[in-house]
């Protein structure tokens, strides 16, 4: 079977040099810093809190995709990528070929699907944070990597098991993207408030402002008749209502959600520095949408998508904003 990563950065890198590890067929198609950084440090280098520390080389790092296909494909790249990158994955993939699409939020891989043919198309999520520094790329915080249940993904999890590493499989992913969405609306807020997720869980005035754009996600959810999966210690309809405790009573009931990376910061926080687009619009972006279809406000929601569209064009935003918007809730 041979697997490529398809945009490996973060969490590509992370993915492939873990399915390096258990000695699968891995190849990683990405952009050329990537591949010589990983050269000059003589492979991907990944760690984890829990004392993981490995050096691994890919079967194989391409820089320009050819002629070359593959029987899994794990994608890896940001939402707003997949639609140029369209042609090159159908060029890495034959008819019976299995994508895994690893996109945070909704409707990156909706706006491509019909053109991949009659490629079996799956998701996939990481529910933990990678920091990346060269070819050093560190899992900040708790979880597996999730995919969808294939004969593809079972075989996959059972070589990873072999070796000591981890993977969920679930048959349904509708649930966890949704509960994933949960999370990733604090990317936004990450990304303005410019400090490690950890420092800005510990910040009551902006945790509020986390638990109302939660919230607002909750009755989207609520209206759809979607059940969210569960990522944290307490269900996700609690999570808003845990944010905002007072601090001393957060940092006692809640330890496990600041257990966390102390430099851990959100993949929107890297894309605001590096003056990247953003995905905004398939995170908070997507909640604002929903609820106009199913009449729920979110008011929050998009005092954070405008504050993040700015920042994209270079202007500068009040974090004060936000904060007020979560206080009129
Ligand atoms: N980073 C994290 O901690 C987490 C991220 N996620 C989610 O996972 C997804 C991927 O995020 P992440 O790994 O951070 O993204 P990255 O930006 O780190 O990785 C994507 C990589 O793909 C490259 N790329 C884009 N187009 C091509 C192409 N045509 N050929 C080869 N390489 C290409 C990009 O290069 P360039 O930048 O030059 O375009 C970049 O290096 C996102 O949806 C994100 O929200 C989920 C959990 C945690
Ligand atoms: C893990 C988490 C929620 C926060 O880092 C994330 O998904 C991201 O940064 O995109």
């Amino acid at each position: 079977m041979r697997i490529a990563v398809f945009g490996a950065g973060s969490t590509g890198c992370y993915l492939g040099a873990l399915l390096s590890a258990a000695k699968l067929d891995v190849s990683l198609i990405c952009r050329p810093r990537i591949k010589d950084a990983i050269i000059a440090n003589g492979g991907i280098h990944i760690s984890d809190y829990q004392g993981l520390d490995k050096t691994v080389m890919p079967y194989e790092l391409i820089t320009e995709p050819g002629e070359q296909q593959f029987d899994v494909v794990f994608v890896t790249l940001k939402c707003h990528q997949l639609q140029a990158a369209l042609a090159q994955l159908l060029a890495i993939t034959h008819k019976s070929s299995n994508l895994v699409f690893m996109q945070n939020g909704l409707g990156s891989f909706e706006a491509i699907k019909d053109q991949l043919g009659e490629r079996s198309c799956v998701f996939g999520i990481t529910p933990f944070n990678v920091l990346q520094q060269g070819a050093h790329f560190h899992k900040g915080t708790e979880g597996e990597f999730v995919f969808a249940k294939t004969p593809a993904t079972e075989h996959i999890a059972k070589t990873l098991r072999e070796q000591g590493f981890h993977c969920e499989l679930k048959a349904q992913m509708e649930p966890v993207i949704y509960g994933k969405l949960l999370l990733n609306l604090n990317n936004a807020l990450n990304a303005v408030a410019d400090m490690p997720i950890k420092q800005e869980l510990e910040n009551k005035a902006l945790r509020r402002v986390l638990a109302a754009a939660m919230k607002e996600w909750l009755a989207v959810c609520q209206a759809m008749n979607i059940e969210l999966a569960q990522f944290t210690k307490v269900k996700p309809a609690m999570v808003p209502l845990v944010l905002r405790l007072p601090n001393w009573l957060f940092k006692r009931l809640a330890s496990a959600m600041l257990d966390i990376d102390p430099r851990a910061r959100s993949s929107m926080w890297e894309d605001i520095q590096a003056g990247r687009k953003t995905e905004i619009a398939y995170l908070n972006g997507a909640v604002v949408a929903l609820g106009k279809q199913h009449g729920v406000a979110t008011a929050v929601n998009q005092a954070i998508v405008t504050c993040i569209e700015k920042r994209e064009c270079g202007e500068e935003v009040a974090l004060a904003d936000l904060l007020m918007a979560a206080k009129q809730k």
